[in-house]
C-alpha cells in the first residue's frame, strides 16, 4: 500500500503528465525516477520493464510516492483477467489496464475483482493501440475508421463499469461528448511539434491534447530520450498550466 496513500495524504494536485519507464532494467527505471517529484508527473511501468524487474521495481515507486500506471494490458479470460487485477491492487497502483477487446464479461469480472478494495485502482480499457491506423485495423477485419472502433470499445468499457479508456488524443472530443466528462481518457501517442512520430500513428501535441479533453497523457521517448529529459518535462508540464490558466 502506497504509505501516503494510507497516511489519508492527497497527492493532488499533480500533472497530468504519465512519464512511460520504457527501460530494459530496473536499475535504469530507478535512476531515472530519482530525478523526479511525484508532482511533476505519474510514472507508467509497462511490458518491457515488468518482465525485466517485476514487483519490486511497483513496490519501490509506490513507496517512493508515484502514482503508478501499471500497464499490463491484461487480455485473457475473465477469471485470468479478474485475479490479476486484484494482485496490481495489492501492489497499491494507482492506475491498471485491460484490452476492451477482451469484451464486456472480461472487464466486468475485472471491475468486479477490484470492488473489494477501499482505494482501489483505476480500470481502464484498452480501445485501438495509437500505433495502429485504419490500414492496420483492416488486415484484422475492422473495415470502420479507428475513430468509430474507438468509440464502439469505449461505449462497452462505459457500459462494463470501468473508469475510463486508452485512446489517441485525436478521439478525446468525440468520446468527451459521447461517455461524459468524468470518463477518463488516458492518451498515449503524444508528440512535441519538432519530435519523430517512431512507430505512433494517431499522434497529437500535449497542450493540443488536453484542449482535447484528454484527462492523462502518457509520454515516453519525447521525454526519456530527450537529451535534458526534465527540462522537456518542466516545459510541457508548464505549457499545460498556461494553457489551463488561460481557461479560467
Ligand atoms: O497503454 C498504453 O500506455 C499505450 C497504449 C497505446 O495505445 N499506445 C501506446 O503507445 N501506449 C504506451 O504508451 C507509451 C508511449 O511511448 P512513446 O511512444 O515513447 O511516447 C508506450 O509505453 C506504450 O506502451
Amino acid at each position: 500500500m502506497n504509505p501516503l496513500l494510507a497516511a489519508g495524504l492527497d497527492l493532488e494536485p499533480v500533472s497530468p503528465v504519465i512519464v512511460a519507464l520504457d527501460f530494459a532494467t530496473e536499475r535504469e527505471a530507478l535512476d531515472f525516477a530519482s530525478r523526479l517529484d511525484p508532482a511533476q508527473c505519474r510514472l507508467k511501468v509497462g511490458k518491457e520493464l515488468f518482465t525485466a524487474s517485476g514487483r519490486s521495481l511497483i513496490e519501490a515507486l509506490v513507496a517512493r510516492g508515484f502514482k503508478v500506471f501499471l500497464d499490463l494490458k491484461f487480455h485473457d479470460i475473465p477469471n485470468t483477467v479478474a485475479h490479476a487485477c486484484k494482485i496490481a491492487a495489492e501492489l497499491g497502483v494507482w492506475l491498471v489496464d485491460v484490452h476492451a477487446s477482451g469484451g464486456r464479461r472480461m472487464m466486468a469480472a475485472a471491475r468486479e475483482a477490484l470492488e473489494a478494495y477501499s482505494q482501489r485502482p483505476l480500470l481502464i480499457g484498452v480501445t485501438v493501440l495509437t500505433s495502429m491506423e485504419a490500414s492496420d485495423l483492416a488486415e484484422i477485419g475492422i473495415t470502420i475508421p479507428p475513430e468509430e472502433q474507438v468509440l464502439r470499445l469505449a461505449t462497452l468499457t462505459r457500459d462494463s463499469g470501468l473508469d475510463g479508456v486508452v485512446c489517441s488524443a485525436q478521439e478525446a472530443s468525440r468520446l468527451k461528448a459521447a461517455l461524459g466528462t468524468d470518463f477518463k481518457l488516458v492518451t498515449p501517442g503524444i508528440r512535441l511539434a519538432d519530435s519523430a512520430a517512431d512507430d505512433q500513428r494517431r499522434v497529437m501535441t500535449p497542450t493540443a491534447a488536453i484542449a482535447a479533453g484528454a484527462d492523462y497523457l502518457v509520454i515516453g521517448r519525447p521525454i526519456t530520450r530527450a537529451a535534458d529529459p526534465l527540462a522537456v518535462l518542466t516545459t510541457i508540464n508548464r505549457e499545460i498550466a498556461l494553457y489551463k490558466d488561460a481557461q479560467q
